[in-house]
């Protein structure tokens, strides 16, 4: 497998019970790429981002990452594995009784219980600044932040060990478009200051359009297309034409035009 895919996906099945949510699945996850993943709702994007951190045993087919097979990892080998990405998934899943630099900390503890704790104290503060929270969110609780604040919470936990690749589940999902737009400029500055891979799940076309380089498209149980939205808008697909070109897609287009 070429240095450059991060991430290699090859005939995924997916099953619960009687339902097959993937089939046959293939996708590519170049590096340094953010690559927004749509379809519609229930088509599996959050159950093959599951597969792809190994919370989802796929029923058949293989899934690499950093061109590694991960069906067949050791347990120590697959931890290396899992160091090197951060996970935010849908809602930002924050422990509620815990404050945000403790969120931040989680990580930091599972993989490196013997850290010092003062060492643990200023990574937190660093990661909590990178999110582009204030310097006095660490000691709040979930509970007292906003919607958005709680993301970049999400973020400053993901960015922990410091990752090579980010998976991000719905990130913008019930922020205002104002905190969407700077949680958009937050994952496109993250990318290229720290040379990110990001895989992003999204409903939100304003998100595409401004910040992803490639777009996959899953429908049928498989990725139906991936591409640049051009390449994507250029197969004439129904549901593709419709997704870019309907009401809320030429919003967003004429959104990211006025954006520069
Ligand atoms: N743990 C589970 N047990 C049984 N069925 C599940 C489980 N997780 C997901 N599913 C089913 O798999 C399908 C795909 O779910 P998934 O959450 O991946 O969809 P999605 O594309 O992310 O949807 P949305 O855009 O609404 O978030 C759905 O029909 C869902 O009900």
């Amino acid at each position: 497998m070429s240095d450059d895919i991060v991430i290699s996906v090859r005939g995924l099945k997916n099953a619960f019970g009687e339902q097959v949510v993937h089939e046959n699945l293939d996708l590519d996850v170049h590096r340094g790429e953010i690559l927004g993943v749509v379809g519609g709702s229930g088509t599996g994007k959050s159950v093959l981002m599951r597969s792809i951190i190994g919370l989802q045993p796929p029923v058949e087919g293989e899934i690499s990452v950093f061109g590694e097979p991960m069906a067949h990892l050791s347990e120590s080998e697959a931890l290396e594995i899992r160091k090197r990405w951060g996970v935010l998934f849908q809602g930002g899943a924050l422990f509620s009784t815990l404050t945000v630099a403790e969120n931040v900390q989680v990580p930091l503890r599972e993989f490196y219980p013997k850290l010092d704790l003062a060492l643990m104290d200023e990574i937190a503060a660093y990661k909590i600044i990178m999110a582009g929270l204030p310097a006095d969110a660490g000691p709040k609780f979930p509970a007292e932040l906003s919607g958005g604040m709680k993301k970049r919470a999400g973020i400053a936990r993901a960015l922990a060990l410091d990752p090579e690749l980010l998976f991000l589940d719905e990130p913008t999902a019930g922020l205002d478009p104002i905190g969407a737009a700077g949680f958009d400029e937050l994952t496109k500055s993250l990318q290229k200051t720290l040379g990110l891979t990001v895989f992003l799940i999204t409903h939100d076309l304003d998100t595409l359009y401004a910040i992803c380089d490639r777009v996959a498209v899953l429908a049928d149980k498989r990725v139906i297309a991936v591409g640049t939205i051009d390449e994507l808008l250029a197969l004439d697909h129904p549901w593709i034409e419709q997704y870019f070109k309907g009401p809320r897609g030429r919003a967003a287009v004429a959104a990211a035009h006025a954006g520069g």
